[in-house]
């Protein structure tokens, strides 16, 4: 069972759920997006938006989150590789907080769909 396909398959998923446990412990930025993702959730609880509005909110958490994690993955191998300063690591860097701030935009575009109408 070990070794096989489904027990390797476990195995990953317990590692997968470590690492979004690490990142939930140990990362302010995911922390901060955690605490914001729970706050939306109770505005959407107040303001009984749609199952559509739920499953675009969902959406737009997930990516954030997803996004900064890949983010704070890259900056620990830039880190490690190369803990000195370097042009390089910096662009890399640059263009990992880039993706963040592409996720972040796209859900403050998808919050403001959904609440707007409900708040003007
Ligand atoms: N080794 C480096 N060489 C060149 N530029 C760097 C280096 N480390 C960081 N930078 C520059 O500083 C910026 C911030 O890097 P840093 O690693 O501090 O990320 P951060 O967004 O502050 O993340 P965190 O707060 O999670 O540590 C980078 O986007 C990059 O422009």
């Amino acid at each position: 069972m070990k070794n096989s396909f489904l027990g390797k398959r476990i195995r990953g998923g317990g590692y997968a759920m470590k690492g979004a446990w690490l990142l939930l412990m140990h990362e302010p930025s995911i922390q901060v997006q955690f605490v914001i993702s729970i706050l939306v959730c109770i505005a959407g609880l107040y303001f009984d938006i749609s199952k559509t509005e739920w499953i675009a909110q969902f959406f737009a958490i997930g990516l954030v989150m997803t996004a900064e994690g890949l983010n704070t993955a890259v900056e620990a191998i830039a880190d490690f590789v190369h803990p000195d300063f370097h042009a390089k690591i910096g662009h890399i860097k640059d263009v990992a907080a880039g993706s963040v701030f592409i996720a972040a935009v796209t859900a403050v575009i998808i919050a403001a769909f959904i609440y707007f109408p409900y708040i003007f």
